[in-house]
């Protein structure tokens, strides 16, 4: 067996022109295969580094005994128990410690950047739930291994024999008593007294004052190594760990990837797995096999020394059927295994894993592989690793820049990636046939352009990096690599072009202005071709990766609207930021949504709702174009020149305005034609309209 432990540098010699080549040519190789085979990224003998995949599976299952696979910790990040609700993080909790894994070599480990008592409390009631749920889940083969998910599929339940039965419904009625008192207390905001009496945890919160001050509060509520740690059936329990790393209002706590470092920091003196995954507490484990099918790859003999993470793709539970937000990522499925077959995915959070010697730096992987802590006790032990969570631990050290997760990004996650590549490191995506990881998408379009936001933000913020693909990565990954990342890390700045586009052209259009060659010319030939190429072949790629044609037209929307918007708010902050004007944000993504909204959005009706600055954008953008689709029709046609003058010279703006008209009828009905909560709020049509008529008269006459 490979000695994981040691740290393996693969080559980092420059890239030989054949590399390049080759590179270019496993991309195109995956295009091609992609096009005569719609599901070659779902599969499980996908396109590109994938000699590996396949027969690796079967060798981690015959070479490898279980006392031989390494350790295996996994990180869940919660980080506010009112949008992450503590039932969603524990069943969360609850899948990856039933994975189909030796427990003694599983370490779970919740970091609450809440410190909350209640996400704590619900932790507790899972760990005593555990204890049944994982011998069911092994003895019944259970998919999916999140309890609620698992109740969810089997409405309708079919048993093996009457053992299987009554087992099945001690367990549910089990698991729906815990469900009542976790969300009673969340109901009230608070833990049961007597509840807080059971266990000592609860007294590390005599000295919190809020979720921005408070200790390090550490609980290690199952130690795997402990002998009595055993579930029903007499097996031993994985790690089971609490972490609210310290938190002071004069410290910044770097969001994501300062969690993600402590738990890093705490977990190697804990459990110490050679392998980590990370998880976000939404995206709950859909497959009992996934640690599995990630080792083929990291434990491969061949090829896998050169491998530092397995990325899966983030796929979502809640998406609807026409995916109303564009929600589904689809480009995921076809982007990222090209970017496979150019050296590897970027890293993209939820779902990846990786090799604790690359995360951590030398100084805590190296350390010892063994769980060597059994002089001290429990107590002691916590006690001794709490400092490891303290605000003050990372002063003057290299963790947020070398070590660890990087700082100051609030893409903490591609940063981290590119960097990891750009030392010589390989990835690898893969997409199984039964998805890894399940997760919960926004559910309102406020939510998804803010989400996009941050990503846009800090995607761009990647390409002006010390890490940026264009330079810093120059050389050191392959061509098609750096090029991939450029089309991320320049979606911000893709908002200039797409607000000329769709104001412009439509206000010349009001004034008669042609801007586009007129159809008779030769030059309007590259127009159409590039309209129509683009368009066929972006429909055709949705349909492939099993998307609707309304979900394609929904997709358009969205595009314009993230473009629109997110990107323009994502690249002015980013000026600012760089300016010293501005601060680093993380607003965190909401997994609950009320029963009006829900409805709706199962429905797939737009839910805008709050009178954010982006709607004001978006509302201008689709007035200023019906106003000039109006105004052109009512001036050229009806008084003026005729139609198929018109046409002749203005076709493309024509249908360009026509389009964007199109695209927006449901921002109208928004606007004024609905009265429910998720209209657009009065007050942004009333100045949207404004602006609108501003901006047309104005440019009318005066211009
Ligand atoms: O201060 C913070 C803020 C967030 N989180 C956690 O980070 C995760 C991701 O946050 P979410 O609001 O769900 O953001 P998404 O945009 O859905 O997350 C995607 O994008 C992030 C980078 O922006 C990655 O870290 C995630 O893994 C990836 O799923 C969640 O589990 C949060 O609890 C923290 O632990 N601390
Ligand atoms: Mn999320």
């Amino acid at each position: 067996m490979p000695d994981l432990a040691v740290q393996i540098e693969p080559h980092t010699e420059t890239r030989t022109c054949w590399k390049v080549g080759l590179a270019w040519f496993a991309c195109f190789r995956a295009l091609v295969r992609f096009l005569l085979d719609p599901h070659a990224g779902s599969s499980v003998e996908p396109s590109a580094p994938n000699r590996l995949r396949g027969q690796a599976l079967s060798k981690v299952q015959v070479l490898y005994k279980n006392d031989e696979l390494p350790g295996v910790d996994i990180f869940v990040c919660t980080a506010d128990p009112t949008i992450e609700p503590p039932i969603m993080v524990i069943n969360t909790v609850l899948s990856v410690m039933a994975y189909d894994y030796p427990p003694e070599k599983l370490g779970v480990y919740l970091s609450d950047d809440a410190g909350s008592d209640l996400t704590f409390y619900a932790l507790l009631e899972a760990s005593e739930f555990a204890k049944h749920w994982i011998p069911f889940c092994k003895k019944f083969d259970v998919e999916p291994r999140s309890p609620a998910a698992f109740f969810r599929s089997m409405s309708l339940p079919s048993f093996r024999d009457a053992d299987h039965a009554g087992m099945f419904v001690t367990i549910k009625k089990l698991y729906k008593d815990m469900e009542n008192r976790i969300e009673n207390a969340t109901r009230l905001g608070q833990v049961p007294e007597e509840e807080k009496l059971k266990h000592k945890g609860f007294s590390q919160w005599d000295s919190y004052l809020s979720r921005r001050d408070h200790d390090t509060i550490l609980q290690i509520l199952i130690d795997g190594a402990d002998a009595n740690a055993k579930d029903i059936s007499g097996c031993t329990l994985p790690t089971l760990v609490y972490l609210a790393r310290e938190k002071r209002p004069q410290h910044h706590h770097n969001f994501k990837a300062g969690a993600m470092n402590a738990l890093i920091r705490v977990s190697s003196k804990i459990s110490n797995g050679q392998i980590t995954l990370n998880v976000d507490c939404d995206m709950y484990s859909n497959n009992s096999k996934s640690i599995r099918e990630a080792l083929c790859f990291l434990m491969d003999q061949e090829n896998g020394r050169e491998i530092a993470f397995v990325q899966f793709p983030q796929v979502f539970e809640n998406v609807t059927k026409n995916d109303l937000y564009g929600s589904d990522l689809r480009y995921m499925e076809v982007e990222f295994s090209g970017m496979d077959g150019c050296g590897g995915p970027p890293y993209t959070g939820s779902g990846c894993f990786h090799r604790r010697d690359i995360l951590g730096g030398s100084e805590f992987g190296r350390e010892n592989n063994e769980i060597k802590r059994r002089e001290s006790s429990i107590h002691d032990l916590e006690e001794k690793v709490k400092p490891l969570a303290s605000c003050t631990y990372e002063e003057n050290t290299q963790w947020g820049k070398e070590m660890g997760l990087k700082y100051g990004c609030p893409v903490e996650d591609i940063i981290t990636g590119i960097s990891i590549q750009t030392r010589g490191w390989k990835s690898v995506f893969f997409n199984p046939a039964r998805h890894a990881f399940l997760g919960v998408a926004p559910t309102t379009l406020p939510q998804t352009l803010v989400q996009h936001k941050r990503w846009s933000e800090g995607d761009f913020q990647v390409f002006l990096s010390r890490y940026s693909p264009a330079w810093y990565a120059h050389n050191k990954i392959s061509l098609g690599l750096q090029l991939c990342y450029c089309c991320y890390c320049l979606w911000a700045p893709n908002c200039l072009p797409t607000l000329y586009y769709s104001f412009v052209p439509s206000l010349y259009l009001l004034r008669g202005i042609p801007l586009f060659p007129q159809i008779s010319s030769p030059w309007f030939i590259p127009f159409a071709y590039v309209v129509v190429a683009k368009y066929t072949y972006s429909l055709a790629e949705f349909l492939w990766c099993g998307g609707t044609t309304l979900g394609w037209w929904n997709e358009q929307r969205i595009w314009l609207y993230k473009r629109a918007s997110s990107y323009l708010y994502a690249f002015i902050d980013t000026i600012l930021l760089s300016l010293g004007f501005a601060e680093t944000a993380f607003v965190i993504t909401a997994k609950v949504a009320d029963n009006d909204v829900s409805e709706r959005y199962e429905k797939e009706i737009m839910e805008f709702g709050t009178s954010s600055p982006m709607f004001t954008v978006l509302s201008v953008l689709a007035l200023v174009n019906l106003y000039c689709f109006v105004g052109v029709v009512m001036k050229e046609v009806v008084m003026g020149e005729g139609v198929v003058k018109v046409l002749h010279t203005m076709l493309v703006q024509i249908l360009l305005c026509g389009v964007l008209v199109l695209v927006n009828l449901t921002l109208y009905r928004g606007l004024f034609l609905r009265k429910d909560k998720g209209k657009m709020p009065s007050s942004v049509a009333v100045k949207s309209v404004a602006f609108a008529l501003f901006a047309c008269t104005s440019f009318a006459f005066l211009y």
